[in-house]
């Protein structure tokens, strides 16, 4: 009689839509049972309900990445139901565009409190997890272009994405004994929800630009050609996902088609 090995088991924060959604289907293409996680319960519903008529062994998580507390919690579901946890992919993310002179610290305090604190609670929550497994495990973030180069109007995200290339860093230095490999992603520009919010932004500051015009400037000179898709990033975070990549960690890898060359 022969027995079924069990999956292994992939958590995606902020999955519901855009590169988020990407990489949990890619993940789950790849054989991983998905905890897909959002802030955004209604669109979650819609997106669990899709995957499990795909087919797709899924499982959802309403939380706030800002909470450390949801990010252990949402750990503690993927262990629930699945039994296990292999890959922690910190994707949740939020922008702003706005002119230097103008962030305030109410723009400061969201955006790290997300992007920045999200990703090391869902960091120390995922390697917590490994270490007690015993067995390592994989943490693959999002950082960004502007965690390597930073923009105009951009600032305070720009900064949160350094923290992120940062702390990937630092991670991989601290949980390499543990067989924790910590990477990070670092997308160019995706027509996903938050660059359709970016380019409303960038034209209420510049009154020159109309709608598409900022998209359309970031998208110029990218050297393949085309904005990039969430199958482009999923690509990689499937690579960091794999055995392929056991011989990686602390590196942000930049997937944007040739904007930013490191
Ligand atoms: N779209 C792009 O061109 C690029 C995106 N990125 C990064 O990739 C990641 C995904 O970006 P997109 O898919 O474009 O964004 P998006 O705005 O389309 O999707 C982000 C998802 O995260 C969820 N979310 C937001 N705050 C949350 C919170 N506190 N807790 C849980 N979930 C939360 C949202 O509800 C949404 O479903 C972000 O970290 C972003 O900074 C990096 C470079 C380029
Ligand atoms: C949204 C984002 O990270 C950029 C720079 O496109």
């Amino acid at each position: 009689m022969g027995f079924t090995m069990a999956k292994k088991v992939a958590v995606v924060t902020g999955s519901a839509g855009g590169l988020g959604r990407g990489i949990a289907e890619r993940l789950a293409k790849d054989g991983f049972a998905i905890v897909i996680h959002d802030i955004n319960e209604e669109l979650l519903n819609q997106t669990e309900t899709e995957f499990k008529d795909n087919g797709i062994e899924v499982t959802s998580f309403v939380g706030d990445v800002s909470k450390r507390e949801d990010q252990f919690a949402l750990v503690q579901h993927a262990v629930d139901t699945f039994g296990r946890l292999d890959v922690f992919v910190n994707n949740a993310g939020i922008e702003a565009a706005t002119p230097l002179l103008e962030i305030d610290e109410n723009e400061l305090q969201r955006l790290f409190s997300i992007n920045a604190f999200g990703m090391l609670f869902g960091t120390q929550a995922a390697a917590t997890q490994f270490i007690k497994q015993g067995g390592g495990g994989k943490i693959i973030s999002a950082s960004s272009i502007a965690g390597h180069e930073s923009y105009a109007m951009l600032g305070t995200y720009s900064a949160t994405k350094h923290v992120v290339r940062s702390f990937t860093q630092t991670a991989s230095k601290e949980l390499a004994k543990y067989k924790i490999n910590v990477n990070a992603y670092a997308p160019g520009v995706a027509k996903t929800k938050m660059w359709d919010r970016l380019d409303a932004e960038m034209v209420k500051h510049d009154p020159t630009l109309k709608p598409g015009d900022a998209f359309a400037k970031y998208t110029a000179d990218i050297s393949l050609g085309r904005y990039e898709m969430p199958d482009d990033v999923a690509n990689l975070v499937s690579f960091l996902a794999s055995p392929d990549s056991d011989y990686i960690t602390g590196q942000t890898i930049l997937v944007d088609g040739g904007m930013v060359y490191r």
